[in-house]
């Protein structure tokens, strides 16, 4: 694994957090698009990531955007029925995704709970990733992933001591989940830290605790946020109450 630069950008509160991360996004997909004719992302729920995707699809500069030229895959899914309000992916859809020419067949969704089992939606998911996977490579490009952070530090759906921090697969099975649903779908760490950038997101006091101690080496499996990596680039971006602990000489900047 290629581990690249890290850097942190502080905003003042998650508002300006969730504007800045929408105008960052779309610049970067802007530029993939530029690049290759294509772009790659995977998108996360929770406060922040949905407040993006909102203030995305609040901006006129999303038209920017060939939204028929861009994957989108989801980092992990809460495993309850379709049209639940829980799905991560219902939250996206409403926040932007029903709002943009996106093409169908490029919006992976992981499964629900249609009576199977969170077993074989991940493996479903993995055979859905593979699919997509660059010549010689298990996974496709993914140019942003982008992941919350909980309270106690996970990432996607990996939750501190738990089983999935250990996984080797590409898509993990999670049961009896500390935080509501207790069942969910989540990429391992080993396809997060494939991702040319991972951008983790983060506001509110009740995170400070877990961004310090991500930031200050603890361990992926205490602290899954730590083992988020991104090969090319990792970027925390918190509002202030978030970023507390985080030493003055890893901020970027204030804005
Ligand atoms: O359960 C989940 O929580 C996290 C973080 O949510 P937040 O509201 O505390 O920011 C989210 O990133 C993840 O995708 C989700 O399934």
């Amino acid at each position: 694994m290629t581990v690249g630069e890290l850097s942190v950008v502080v905003h003042r509160d998650a508002e300006v957090l969730a504007a800045a991360a929408a105008a960052r996004l779309m610049v970067r997909i802007v530029d993939a698009q530029n690049a290759r004719g294509r772009a790659s992302i995977v998108l996360t729920g929770g406060g922040v990531g949905i407040g993006t995707l909102k203030a995305l699809n609040a901006s006129p500069a999303r038209h920017a955007i060939d939204w028929a030229a861009l994957d989108i895959w989801w980092g992990d899914e809460r495993f309850v029925a379709p049209g639940d309000p829980e799905r991560n992916e219902l939250q996206a859809n409403e926040a932007l995704l029903d709002h943009v020419p996106v093409d169908p067949a490029r919006v992976h969704r992981m499964p629900a709970d249609t009576g199977g089992s969170p077993e074989s939606a991940a493996e479903q998911y993995a055979d859905e990733l593979a699919k997509a996977a660059r010549p010689g490579a298990d996974l496709p490009r993914f140019d942003v992933l982008m992941l919350g952070v909980g309270p106690e530090g996970h990432v996607a759906s990996i939750f501190p001591e738990s089983p999935a921090a250990y996984d080797e697969g590409l898509v993990t099975a999670v049961r009896n989940c500390p935080k509501p649903p207790p069942t969910r779908v989540s990429l391992t760490f080993g396809t997060i830290t494939s991702a040319d950038e991972v951008w983790l997101l983060a506001a509110g006091e009740g995170k400070a605790e877990a961004v310090g101690l991500a930031l200050a080496g603890a361990g992926r499996v205490q602290i899954p946020a730590a083992g988020a990596r991104g090969g090319v680039r990792t970027l925390w971006l918190l509002d202030e109450a978030a970023a507390v602990n985080v030493p003055a000489e890893l901020r970027l900047r204030r804005s």
